[in-house]
């Protein structure tokens, strides 16, 4: 499978704690990866290095082969990386349609309508199976699933290539989940973005995820398809570190 993204060698440090030590992970295209890992792992902080709200100290990315080093996450999301957080950074009290374009209409639809944008914003959410109520609802009236769909429709919306989902399951409830796990699934199917998920669902990653890494004290320490591995084996491996760390 050719890569979409590969990181190699990243190292970064915040003063006496080393978040990331030499971490290199590779994404296919059209592959979705789990990235699972204790507290304090340094997923995040790795997903924000990727996405371009921090740098590395050491290391490379290299995006379709070709070295990038994302400055901004303005910049990472013009080489088609797109994240989206927990906090989500939608806006409550705009519409959905509204929140669709939001900091994107400027770049890509210069001359778009309100009616234009309401209609477009319409139909890539009916293509992508999200279902809300209308997209002239306010975004504070929705579910956190349905929150959370509408990021990752904005986000494929704007091109991105490559979707970096920090937690998009935490907090939710079995329905949401589901949906969102039905809209990586139908992502998926389509091959046209590779996915990086974090997640501590690890029935869930087994379900949605072709393949799992495991981040320990800043380092993968496990690389497998997830057709290779099982509940169990992650969760002894987590269980056993957390012991080992703690002198158990
Ligand atoms: N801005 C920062 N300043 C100082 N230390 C930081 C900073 N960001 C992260 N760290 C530290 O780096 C390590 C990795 O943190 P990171 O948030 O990447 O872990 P994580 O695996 O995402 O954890 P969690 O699952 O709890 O979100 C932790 O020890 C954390 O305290």
């Amino acid at each position: 499978m050719s890569e979409a993204l590969r990181v190699e060698g990243i190292s970064k440090r915040f003063g006496g704690v080393e978040a990331l030590a030499d971490v290199t992970l590779r994404l296919g295209k059209g592959e979705v990866l789990g990235l699972i890992g204790d507290n304090g792992a340094g997923k995040s902080t790795l997903i924000k290095i990727i996405s371009g709200f921090q740098r590395p100290d050491s290391g490379r990315i290299l995006i379709d082969g070709a070295e990038v080093s994302p400055r901004s996450v303005d910049h990472a999301r013009s080489l088609g990386v797109d994240t989206v957080y927990q906090d989500l950074a939608l806006v409550n009290e705009l519409s959905v349609y509204h929140n669709m374009f939001l900091n994107r209409e400027l770049v890509r639809w210069p001359l778009l309508s309100n009616r234009a944008m309401r209609r477009r914003a319409a139909e890539h959410l009916a293509d992508m199976g999200v279902r809300i109520p209308s997209v002239d609802v306010e975004v504070a009236k929705l579910s956190g699933g349905q929150r959370q769909a509408i990021a990752v429709a904005r986000s494929v919306y704007s091109d991105a290539r490559i979707l970096l989902l920090d937690e998009p399951l935490a907090a939710m409830g079995a329905k949401e989940g589901t949906m969102i796990l039905d809209l990586v699934r139908d992502l998926k199917e389509r091959g046209e973005v590779s996915i990086i998920i974090i997640a501590h669902n690890y029935a869930q990653v087994l379900d949605v995820c072709d393949r799992v890494n495991l981040l320990q004290h800043g380092r993968i320490s496990f690389d497998k398809p997830t057709s290779e591995t099982s509940l169990q084996e992650l969760t002894d491996l987590v269980v056993a570190d957390y012991r080992r760390s703690r002198g158990l």
